[in-house]
């Protein structure tokens, strides 16, 4: 059974949104907020460990129907969620970045790379060029646009000259990490927030691109 991909890459870019968009002021605010992935990781175990039964769930974020398949990576990306609400919130822009390029990158990877991926990596003939450049370009528009959005609210302050480049950067290191093989032994939705965590903190934590 395929998965309805439309409704399984709108939750990425929902999840997203509702993840790093609580405008709260509080200093509770980012435990408030990561009570949402919280539960919805709660969830997934509990129907991937077929302690309930939930059809649509399964029906709308696994590829062929089993439960089981809830306990990868649906689990690991509301995981990754989890982690970057709590440990970055809204004043890093790491955890911005890497949201971005788990939810927008690869799920516009897997929607171009589905439909219009006729020509193959040389070195990974399951992923393609056309999915690996739009989710460069995604990935990148869309960090850029969550960036903007939350200096906007003031939450980080970007030094747009020096920023660009480097979230290109960062762009460019997750597209590789999510293109090489490696990602059939580690599910891309650790792999590639994971690259871009790494890169990003290299990047924006060394000077003052990001000033908070
Ligand atoms: C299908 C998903 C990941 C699988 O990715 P891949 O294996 O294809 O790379 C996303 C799973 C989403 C999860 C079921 C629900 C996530 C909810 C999120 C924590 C917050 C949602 C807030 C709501 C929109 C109000
Ligand atoms: N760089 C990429 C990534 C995915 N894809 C296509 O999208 C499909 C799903 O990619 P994936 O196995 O990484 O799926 P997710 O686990 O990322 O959702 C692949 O089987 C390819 O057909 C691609 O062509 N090029």
């Amino acid at each position: 059974m395929h998965r309805g991909s439309q409704i399984h890459n709108v939750s990425h870019c929902k999840a997203t949104t509702k993840a790093c968009s609580a405008r709260s002021n509080s200093t509770e605010a980012r435990y408030f907020a990561a009570v949402v992935p919280f539960l919805n990781s709660m969830r997934l175990l509990i129907y991937g460990l077929r302690l309930y039964t939930d059809e649509a769930l399964v029906k709308s974020v696994t590829r062929e129907g089993k439960p089981e398949e809830l306990l990868r990576g649906p689990l690991y990306y509301v995981l990754v969620l989890l982690f970057s609400v709590l440990v970055f919130w809204r004043e890093s822009p790491i955890g911005i970045v890497s949201l971005s390029m788990m939810s927008g990158g690869d799920g516009f990877a897997d929607i171009v790379g589905r439909r219009y991926g006729s020509a193959k990596l040389p070195f990974n003939r399951k992923k393609s060029w056309a999915g690996s450049i739009s989710m460069f370009i995604s990935g990148f528009l869309l960090s850029a646009m969550m960036m903007l959005y939350f200096s906007s609210l003031g939450y980080i302050d970007v030094i747009w000259e020096e920023a660009l480049g480097k979230l290109a950067l960062v762009a460019l290191a997750a597209t590789v990490v999510e293109c090489v093989p490696v990602t059939e032994v580690v599910d891309d939705n650790i792999s590639v927030p994971l690259a871009t965590m790494l890169v990003a903190f290299l990047l924006f934590s060394s000077n003052r691109t990001i000033v908070n």
